[in-house]
């Protein structure tokens, strides 16, 4: 980890904690007071100097992709679980990741939502690493059984890819049941096919250097 993202990433994990303790914590009413100031000095530190736009897509000294300000990915956001994912040789994804209390949809279990963006961000990873990077066109899910919260587990697979467009399928179980499945279809979008083919044509009509 770089020297950047062992200052930014455990604030991130604070963060996380105190949203889990946001939902959870049975202090008094003067003890709640007590620790809003203290949000609130912090929240003033942090502050005083900021992004004028979104975290966007940044890369390291090194050419690797950052994408920090990603709602399910990001190291720097507290609403992303994190995932992170490992990528087996037959372009199978999977991750390995836990739900604190703070993504409580129906009582005790998992929000159907945070299930539906854990799948759009496997799925969509699994198209781009096996070479056909692309934006949501559709997603389809079927929840088949109720999410648990804790350790969970997603993996996604390329089913075909059909020109510009990737179908990938995948899952979400708690280790022993398939809780929720799911069918994405990424398509490349028009302005970046635009953009490919105007850069290969500039190169084509590049003249010969000797
Ligand atoms: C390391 C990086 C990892 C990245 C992981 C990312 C995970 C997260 C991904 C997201 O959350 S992306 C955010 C949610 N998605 C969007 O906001 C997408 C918004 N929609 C669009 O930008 C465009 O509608 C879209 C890119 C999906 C398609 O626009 P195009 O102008 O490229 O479509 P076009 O009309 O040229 O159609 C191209 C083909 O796609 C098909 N198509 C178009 N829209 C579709 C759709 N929505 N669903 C399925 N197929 C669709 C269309 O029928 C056609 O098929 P054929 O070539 O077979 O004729």
């Amino acid at each position: 980890m770089d020297a950047e993202a062992a200052v930014v990433g455990p604030l991130a994990e604070d963060l996380r904690v105190l949203n889990e303790l946001s939902v959870v914590s049975e202090v008094d009413a003067d003890a709640v007071g007590r620790a809003r100031e203290h949000l609130e000095a912090a929240r003033a530190i942090l502050a005083e100097k900021t992004l004028d736009g979104p975290y966007g897509v940044r890369f390291t000294a090194d050419g690797r992709q950052r994408s920090w300000g990603n709602a399910a990915v990001g190291l720097r956001n507290p609403i992303a679980p994190p995932l992170e994912f490992v990528k087996d040789d037959d372009g199978t994804v999977r991750a390995d990741y836990f739900l604190r209390r703070g993504y409580e949809g129906p009582p005790g279990l998992t929000h159907g939502g945070i299930s539906a963006l854990i799948l759009d961000q496997v799925l969509g990873y699994t198209a781009t690493v096996n070479g056909c990077p692309g934006m949501t066109g559709t997603l389809t899910l079927r929840y088949r059984n109720p999410t648990p919260l804790g350790a969970l587990h997603a993996e996604a697979r390329v089913d075909r890819i059909e020109g510009i467009k990737a179908f990938v399928v995948g899952h979400i179980s708690d280790g022993e049941t398939v809780c929720v499945e799911a069918e994405g279809v990424f398509i490349l979008p028009r302005w970046a096919r635009e953009r490919m083919a105007a850069e290969a044509s500039a190169v084509t009509e590049a003249p010969a250097q000797d």
